[in-house]
């Protein structure tokens, strides 16, 4: 019985003890070491007593016991206060600080330091070539808000003498590119230095809008075959695009050999004869309509090897995240285009190239391949995992092992990349997705990378097969042990037209094609 009594529990006597240990635990309570010796001693002490003698001092250790943990708790709960006034000082001592810091910047306006009193909302005025101090006005009482420490030069003989905190601040520079590098690849003008302040004037993730300077004169219509809809709409497109709007009109030799079955009226319609034709075609070109889904944008933009027109993309298939336009009210549509201006969602894409382990030193590799959304890295029809050896720059990021790896744009980021896991990313924001397929890993979480980086996937010489690469979930090629895919951003993004405007269509697009965040909502009636 005394051995059944000498569990943990008992020892502290009753159930209400332990849990009260277990909320000073909770509440920072630390000095379990000389707890647990306490009730170790107990334990000895009463194993070695008869049943009776054991009953009396085990109440007598238990007292102690009882003692000690107050004890603790009393040292813990010292420790917290003492800790509390500390904190309590410091934060004093930082508020006179900061009020004769404020005193000293406000009694010395002729330092080069103005207090913009005028500018009562807070906000930081980027715009400002000379360092201001903004204020901000709290109810009654004026608060005075230091929205940015001033970076300023110390002149050796001014009068005022740099005799505030501020002449303290070290100056510095900030240029372009990465440390020790002097060429300005990378270079974006989203960022300026001036003055010692960072800001953003212009971010690249902005609205745009087209104006047309003179109106356009060619389009191009690429449509998805085998869908008489689109064939019926796509004779009657072109026939008003003609007659109404005047316009060339080019489409691709099948469609043009559908046409001209329909009537040799349409013989006035254009086509090219192969693939190196239509590359030259986008000088010529002012605008580019598809008739059909998704694939169908894809499809077009993959035919411009570089700068693309922009794309007016009609909806004809079942999900049409990109394609925003209703083919029923297509003369609308097309006239608001044309007449313009209209705003665009710009797409990045993604440019990869092959490297081949026994090509690596050649000047020339594989054909450049651009995607809109997305480049995949799988196992193909091999049953093994893939191996799959993933740098950014110079760093290595991981070892994927799993069924994949997808490289997506932020476009693609609600097709593949999306039923994978990752996250849905707005299509104007730049970057690179690298979302796993399935790896055999708890903690592999999808990554969003800058879109500045390069991204090489290699498969390594020791890895049990290949892998194998495709382009917008097209042209599939094979990645032996030793070769690699490099992706970075395209510098020739595909500019799409909006319904609205880009964000508008985006949502629009995850609610009516994903049913995002679909729920019945609550009912009133419950607990309140
Ligand atoms: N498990 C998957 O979800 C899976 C598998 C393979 C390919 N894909 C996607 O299919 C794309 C190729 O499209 P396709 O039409 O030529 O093939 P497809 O005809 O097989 O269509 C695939 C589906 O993905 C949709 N889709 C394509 N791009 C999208 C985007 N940016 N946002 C939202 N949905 C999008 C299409 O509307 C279509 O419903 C690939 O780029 C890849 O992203 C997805
Ligand atoms: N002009 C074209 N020439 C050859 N293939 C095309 C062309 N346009 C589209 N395709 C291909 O046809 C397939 C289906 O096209 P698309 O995705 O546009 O239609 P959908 O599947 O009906 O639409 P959704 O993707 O909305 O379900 C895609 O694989 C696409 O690559």
């Amino acid at each position: 019985m005394s051995t059944y009594k000498l569990n943990h529990t008992d020892s502290f006597g009753k159930g209400g003890d332990a849990n009260g240990l277990r909320s000073n635990q909770e509440n920072g309570f630390s000095n379990l070491s000389s707890l647990a010796q306490s009730e170790k001693a107990v334990q000895e002490f009463l194993i070695q007593q008869t049943p009776m003698q054991a009953n009396d001092d085990h109440l007598i250790e238990f007292s102690e016991a009882l003692r000690t943990v107050a004890k603790a708790l009393r040292g813990s709960s010292e420790g917290k206060a003492l800790a509390q006034a500390e904190a309590a000082e410091w934060k004093r001592r930082y508020e006179l600080e900061r009020c004769k810091n404020l005193e000293l910047l406000l009694k010395a306006p002729s330092n080069g330091v103005c207090a913009d009193e005028s500018n009562s909302n807070g906000m930081m005025d980027h715009s400002a070539k000379s360092p201001r101090l903004h204020v901000q006005e709290n109810g009654n009482s004026l608060e005075r808000i230091c929205a940015h420490e001033v970076l300023q030069d110390c002149e050796p003989n001014s009068p005022n003498g740099c005799n505030n905190k501020l002449k303290r601040k070290a100056s510095f520079k900030l240029s372009w590119g990465c440390k020790g590098q002097t060429n300005d690849q990378h270079k974006k003008e989203i960022v300026s230095f001036e003055s010692g302040n960072i800001t953003t004037p212009d971010r690249s993730s902005k609205q745009i809008s087209l104006t047309w300077e003179s109106s356009p004169q060619t389009v191009i219509i690429f449509t998805k075959p085998n869908s008489t809809s689109v064939r019926v709409l796509s004779v009657e497109m072109v026939r008003w695009l003609r007659d109404h709007k005047g316009l060339n009109v080019y489409v691709e030799p099948r469609v043009k050999a559908e046409l001209l079955s329909e009537s040799s009226s349409f013989d006035f319609v254009q086509t090219w004869e192969d693939d190196k034709e239509i590359s030259l075609l986008h000088p010529k070109v002012d605008l580019v309509i598809t008739l059909g889904g998704d694939g169908t944008v894809l499809w077009a933009a993959s035919m411009f090897k570089g700068p693309v027109p922009p794309i007016v993309p009609f909806s004809m298939g079942s999900l049409g995240f990109m394609t925003p336009f209703h083919s029923e009210q297509y003369r609308d549509c097309l006239e608001s285009v044309l007449r313009g201006p209209l705003s665009i969602t710009l797409r990045h894409r993604l440019q990869c190239h092959i490297i081949r382990d026994k090509a690596r030193h050649d000047y020339e590799t594989e054909e450049t391949m651009l995607v809109l959304n997305e480049v995949t890295i799988d196992r193909g029809i091999s049953s093994y995992l893939t191996n799959l050896e993933c740098y950014c720059d110079n760093s290595f990021v991981t070892c994927v092992q799993g069924d994949g790896l997808i490289l997506s744009t932020t476009s693609g980021s609600t097709a593949y990349s999306l039923a994978a896991g990752g996250s849905m990313v707005h299509p104007q924001v730049p970057g690179i997705l690298f979302t796993p397929i399935c790896p055999h890993s708890l903690s592999f979480r999808p990554l969003i990378l800058p879109d500045h980086v390069t991204v090489r996937v290699q498969v390594p010489f020791n890895s049990r097969g290949s892998a194998w690469v495709s382009f917008d979930g097209k042209g599939r090629k094979q990645l032996e042990a030793g070769d690699a895919l490099v992706c970075s951003m395209a510098p020739w993004p595909v500019s799409t037209a909006c319904q609205v405007e880009s964000t508008h269509d985006f949502l629009r697009s995850i609610h009516d094609g994903l049913h995002w965040n679909q729920r019945k909502i609550q009912s009133s009636d419950g607990p309140q």
